[in-house]
């Protein structure tokens, strides 16, 4: 999780390969009407990402072993996760909004246009502290990101409540 340009997708692929669990991208769920907005340079809303949420979370709940990439910014979108899959987990990318305004120039034709960088950040809710949840640091290699999610994820999940370094 965590906002446009943070590396989730590269993240998750990594991931997926190290545990050989099935991906999901999470853009690929939203509705052509969301893609829409995006591209237009228009933030999602509350309700926007209602159905998007719900779709994701029938994902989660149909199996176990699965990585899914999903800003879930907002503390109430983690939850409905949550409620979805119990056993869920977060890895967390943070970053600055310089350094996520840079990864989403550096790679244009995507749906999201820069301009929307800063409304991620607004809307982004700190998830550290939550249980279940994983700090990265983003800008580090995406080795080492892969590695410490891998290790972690290979940990009891009652041994995951307190947030990471
Ligand atoms: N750990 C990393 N180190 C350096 N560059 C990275 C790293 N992770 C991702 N990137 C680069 O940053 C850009 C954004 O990465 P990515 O598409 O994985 O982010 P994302 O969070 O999935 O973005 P979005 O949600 O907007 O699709 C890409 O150009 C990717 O190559
Ligand atoms: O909740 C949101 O506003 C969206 O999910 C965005 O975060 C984008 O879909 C994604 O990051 C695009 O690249």
């Amino acid at each position: 999780m965590g906002v446009a340009g943070c590396g989730k997708s590269s993240l998750a692929q990594a991931v997926s390969r190290h545990m050989d669990w099935r991906l999901h991208e999470g853009d690929d769920y939203h509705s052509p009407e969301n893609v829409r907005k995006m591209r237009a340079g228009i933030a999602l809303t509350d309700d926007d990402r209602a159905g998007w949420l719900q779709r994701l979370g029938q994902l989660l709940a149909a199996e176990s072993g699965v990585v899914l990439t999903c800003s879930a910014l907002r503390r109430a979108y983690r939850d409905r996760l949550r409620a979805a899959a119990p056993d869920l987990r977060f890895a967390f990318m943070g970053l600055s909004e310089e350094a996520a305004r840079q990864r989403v120039a550096a790679r244009p034709g995507h749906i999201f246009p820069v301009s929307l960088v800063a409304s991620q950040f607004q809307t982004l809710e700190d998830p550290r502290g939550e249980p279940g949840v994983l700090a990265l640091d983003a800008l580090q290699p995406l080795d080492q990101l892969c590695q410490h999610v891998c290790d972690w994820l290979r940990q009891p999940t009652s041994q995951t409540q307190a947030p990471q370094a």
